[in-house]
């Protein structure tokens, strides 16, 4: 049997639904969804399956107006990720329509002719037919895009249709990642996301999009514990000071809170294991594995 496998990238406005539909095209709570804005941190959200397909859906940080130099590059990271993609996804609320924003996502892709870009309303279940199909005249009036999908990542209205296609579309050959990581990833990538977000809540709310989490290793124990090792990457050794606080108490207090979420959401004992490393520009490097905690090099 013929395997496929190839990127898929979701852009879209923060907020348009990238993470609830990437959760729900992977099958497991891999990317953390919340009200508030800009949360999206890993370029790379889930490997989903689908017949003979892997579909690694990359979640592009927010698209927006960039004014800070860093927000700058997180724009440019999530083109980045989105000209690599085999197909490009562009989300758009369908209650919202044609935003500021929208506008601006539509001029991005007209500098991208090589691209395929299908177009996806998403939270159809908000508006109603005529608004709907008003909606999707204007759109492909703007751009020509491959095709229309009509979606609720929440209700999961046309999910199965954009999947299926996304899976028929994905390039002939070998998998990207063997099948027993894909089962082993989601919990690594939710520790992940725990402990980042104790970052955000502890820490100044500049800080957070200057780092990540990795989680570098998990220990199944004999006495039904689990030990996880992980990584807070920051951009500057200053940043650094701040993590780990006056005589470590900041990071204790983070690995703490994340070991207790950790603990409840497992249903047992944790020993969770926080270092703190620099590693600068991450955000410009191109480490399509690294952040799903699906490192290779893992093979422990
Ligand atoms: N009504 C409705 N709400 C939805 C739907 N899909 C997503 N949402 C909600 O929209 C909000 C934002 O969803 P996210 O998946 O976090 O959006 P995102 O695009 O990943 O956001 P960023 O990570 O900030 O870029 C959440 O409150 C979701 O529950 C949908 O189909 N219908």
């Amino acid at each position: 049997m013929t395997t496929r496998a190839g990127f898929v990238a979701l852009i879209g406005e923060p907020n348009a639904g990238k993470s609830t539909l990437t959760n729900r095209m992977v099958g497991a709570k891999v990317s953390i969804v919340t009200h508030k804005v800009q949360t999206t941190r890993a370029r790379i959200r889930g490997v989903a399956l689908e017949g003979e397909a892997q579909i690694v859906f990359v979640d592009t940080p927010g698209l927006f107006t960039p004014k800070r130099r860093l927000d700058r590059a997180m724009v440019a990271a999530a083109w980045g990720g989105a000209s690599d993609a085999d197909i490009v996804v562009l989300l758009v609320e369908a209650h919202r329509g044609i935003t500021d924003g929208v506008e601006r996502i539509l001029d991005g892709i007209a500098n991208m002719p090589h691209a395929r870009i299908v177009l996806a309303i998403n939270k159809i279940d908000r508006v109603e037919a005529p608004v709907l199909l008003a909606l999707t005249e204007k759109l492909n009036e703007r751009h020509a895009f491959e095709k229309t999908f009509m979606i609720s990542a929440e209700k999961g209205h046309g999910v199965k249709d954009l999947k299926e296609w996304l899976a028929g579309e994905m390039p002939e050959g070998p998998w990207l990642y063997p099948e027993d990581q894909i089962a082993d990833l989601p919990m690594r990538m939710i520790a992940a996301e725990m402990t980042r977000e104790k970052l955000t809540l502890r820490l100044h709310q500049e800080l957070p999009y200057q780092m990540t989490v990795e989680t570098e290793n998990w220990e199944e124990r004999k006495d039904g514990s689990a030990r996880i090792d992980q990584v807070i990457y920051v951009a500057r050794d200053g940043h650094k000071g701040i993590v780990l606080g006056n005589k470590g108490e900041t990071v204790k207090a983070i690995g703490k809170a994340a070991r207790e979420e950790l603990e409840e959401f497992l249903g047992r004992r944790v020993h969770l294991f926080l270092q703190v490393k620099v590693r600068e520009n991450w955000l410009e490097e191109a480490e399509r594995y690294s952040e799903m905690g699906l490192d290779f090099r893992d093979g422990n």
